[in-house]
């Protein structure tokens, strides 16, 4: 893994004006789709789809679930852009590539980015199938090392030092939550601490344990290099993880966890995720799309 790989200016810029060249969309909200998630693309009106393969300097989406298609299009009277796959560390990306996509955004003049996951909950009260709002994370790669930031800084982005506190909005926190009161799905919110480990191995009950007696909420293996980078650049972010499995605690629990249940999971909550979604953009208030570039 190549995650000390650095990736110029001009690259990022090759790839926002590509993107440009091929659509008359100007998004002002990126939406990543985690694992089982890629329908939240479907919504979009208007749309001009392009595969990974086809974008000039995009890496490409290996797991099963990720379909690895960028979606432009409408939502709610706002302009979108829909990643249909991310990209995980644990696939051999460096953490560059990883986000690769979120300062191409900032180039197209995004100002939102919304996150959402897939990922096994370690909280005593979440049950499976629950979905929640991120306030925090933990970012385990991070806090050794593993962080898209390292290497020289990009000023154009952002500050070599930058705050994470306060990276998940609050206010877009409490519009969902009210959203979620309306619609009607509150009993199915939670909100919490989301953890990201490396991956691609789920969790022993010993790694289990430990992550819960650090006060995680959620564990999954994505998010956090791609808000870091975000936050770094000035997005505002919002995060949803849905509780795709209860990760195992117990030496007597005999069930364990697998790719295909957390799809499954994805396809039953999928309206539920859409939903609170598109209330949420259309709720949300932005400024103009007249960003494009502006700092950079
Ligand atoms: O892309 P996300 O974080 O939703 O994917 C989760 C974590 C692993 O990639 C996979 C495990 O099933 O789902
Ligand atoms: N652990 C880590 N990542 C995950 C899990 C989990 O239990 N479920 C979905 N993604």
């Amino acid at each position: 893994m190549h995650s000390k790989e650095h990736i110029s200016h001009d690259e990022y810029q090759k790839t926002a004006d590509w993107l440009m060249s091929q659509t008359k969309h100007r998004p002002q909200v990126a939406i990543i789709c985690g694992s089982g998630l890629g329908m939240l693309a479907d919504t979009l009106k208007c749309q001009d789809s392009f595969a990974y393969s086809d974008i000039p300097g995009f890496p490409q989406s290996t797991v099963q679930g990720h379909a690895g298609r960028l979606v432009f299009g409408e939502l709610k009277g706002k302009t979108c852009v829909c990643m249909q796959g991310r990209f995980h560390m644990y696939e051999g990306h460096s953490l560059c590539k990883t986000t690769f996509p979120i300062r191409v955004f900032k180039l197209l003049g995004v100002e939102t980015l919304i996150v959402t996951n897939a990922a096994g909950s370690l909280a005593d009260g979440f049950q499976t199938g629950d979905i929640m709002i991120i306030k925090d994370h933990i970012n385990f790669p991070g806090l050794v090392g593993l962080n898209p930031l390292c290497g020289p800084n990009d000023e154009k982005f952002g500050p070599r030092f930058p705050a994470m506190s306060g990276c998940y909005d609050k206010g877009l926190r409490c519009l969902a939550m009210e959203i979620a009161k309306e619609l009607g799905v509150a009993s199915v919110l939670q909100e919490g601490v989301y953890a990201m480990v490396g991956g691609p191995n789920f969790e022993t009950i010993a790694e289990a344990r430990l992550l819960h007696r650090l006060g995680v909420d959620a564990v999954g293996m994505s998010t956090a290099p791609e808000v870091v980078v975000a936050t770094h650049c000035g997005l505002r972010v919002f995060g949803l993880s849905l509780i795709t499995n209860k990760v195992v605690k117990s030496y007597e629990d005999t069930e364990s966890v697998n790719h295909e249940g957390v799809l499954e999971i994805g396809r039953l909550r999928s309206h539920t995720v859409q939903q609170l979604v598109t209330e949420l953009i259309d709720r949300m208030e932005i400024n103009n799309n007249d960003n494009i570039n502006k700092s950079i």
